[in-house]
């Protein structure tokens, strides 16, 4: 007995010592103890978190990350709000209202929905009569001089401000010839966009006191706000907020513009860029900061670059399975016009053709994952609303 008692204490007294050789060997590679907690199988701790809005701010990867969202309702069976009636939108360029949600009521909201993710100009009290108390908040943002960039060829037909302008270096060179400020909705895309889409006005001054307010006002509202610059490691950052797994998070680059149809400014035409948006510019600046301060407090270096990697290796795995010829193709390729995404001003907007012959199971998933933003939030509608007539998206067939 005696010896029994000393047998299994000299055992826990050696299992303790080799637990501290093994910490302090750690310590001394600078080896990061948390790669070996759950997280980094495919295992969550706690439930996903399934209230969510995401505000889609334009022209910022934005779709992409509205497939994914679109893709976890469906699978789950959650609630969305969706554009009411023919709108495609939920109201953008005036601020959202409750009521432009489908199935509310304009005498106050009593419906509460788990996602919101197309886009609206932020207006935060007519959101929180449709979304619960819990919903996690998160958006996402481009440099503007990208975004600039993106929103110019994109809108060139459509916005008064873009329309007698050359190119954009011209714009910028003298936007006050070209932009009319009482023109404000339409012109919207024109200047400091992504600071009109959180409610703000796009045309104040960047005056110090009230950059920060506003900042400091969507900082307590947003949980997140990730950069489309460092998409992959937005996602990561996003799947642990929200404890989805992997697959869920996984997305093909959705909206992109053909090689042919993007242009780059001069350097001065860059640094017009930054005056003539300094909102957005300043809002860029900040939720970079914050975005990386983030990640570095959540994730050691190494843990980041492991699981970076294991996105993007996923990503490539279903791009082999699902592509035709594993990548995308220019309008004029893609065969199916379900599939086609919405072309607009002077950009080639790109889609994807799926590989031919896979199986049901692996065509619903793949399926999902390229259906463009307009198709997807169609078939949502039809799935969600069969009693109401169906969005007309026949313009896509042009
Ligand atoms: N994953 C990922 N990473 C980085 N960038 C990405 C990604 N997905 C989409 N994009 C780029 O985002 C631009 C389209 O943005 P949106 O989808 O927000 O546009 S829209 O406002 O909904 O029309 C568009 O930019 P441009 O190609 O410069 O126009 C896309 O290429």
């Amino acid at each position: 007995m005696l010896s029994s008692l000393g047998g299994t204490q000299r055992c826990f007294w050696a299992i303790v010592l080799l637990a501290l050789i093994l910490f302090l060997l750690a310590g001394l590679l600078h080896v990061d103890v948390t790669m070996f907690s759950p997280l980094f199988g495919d295992q969550a701790e706690g439930p996903p978190i399934t209230n969510v809005m995401f505000l889609k701010t334009h022209k910022t990867a934005s779709s992409s990350v509205l497939n994914m969202l679109f893709r976890f309702v469906e699978t789950r069976n959650l609630s969305v709000a969706l554009p009411a009636g023919s709108r495609v939108h939920l109201g953008y360029p005036w601020l959202f209202l409750a009521h432009y949600v489908e199935g509310v009521k304009q005498d106050g909201a009593q419906q509460r929905f788990n996602v919101m993710c197309n886009h609206l100009r932020f207006n935060l009290p007519e959101v929180q009569k449709v979304m619960p108390n819990d919903t996690f908040y998160f958006s996402i943002l481009r440099n503007p001089v990208f975004q600039l960039e993106s929103s110019f060829i994109y809108y060139k037909d459509y916005v008064p401000a873009f329309r007698n302008a050359e190119n954009l270096d011209a714009f910028l060179a003298s936007p006050l010839t070209y932009y009319n400020q009482s023109l404000s909705l339409r012109n919207a895309y024109a200047k400091n966009n992504m600071w009109f889409d959180l409610g703000y006005d796009h045309n104040a001054p960047a005056e110090e006191n009230y950059v920060r307010a506003r900042l400091a006002e969507v900082e307590r509202r947003f949980q997140l706000v990730l950069m489309a610059e460092y998409f992959d490691e937005s996602m990561v950052l996003l799947r642990r907020r929200l404890r989805w797994r992997l697959d869920d998070v996984v997305s093909f680059r959705l909206n992109a513009r053909s090689q042919r149809s993007v242009t780059s400014l001069t350097p001065e035409g860059q640094e017009r860029a930054k005056r003539w948006c300094a909102l957005d510019w300043r809002l860029y600046q900040h939720f970079n900061r914050t975005f990386w301060a983030q990640v570095h407090a959540e994730l050691s270096p190494l843990r980041l670059r492991v699981e970076v990697a294991r996105l993007r290796a996923r990503r490539r795995e279903l791009m082999a399975l699902c592509l035709q010829d594993g990548g995308p193709k220019d309008k004029k390729q893609i065969t199916d016009l379900h599939l086609r995404p919405y072309q607009s001003g002077k950009a080639d907007i790109l889609g994807y053709n799926l590989r031919q012959g896979l199986d049901n199971q692996t065509l619903q998933v793949c399926q999902r994952m390229v259906t463009p933003e307009l198709q997807y939030m169609a078939r949502l509608y039809a799935q969600r609303f069969p009693e109401k007539p169906p969005k007309d998206i026949s313009f896509l067939e042009a």
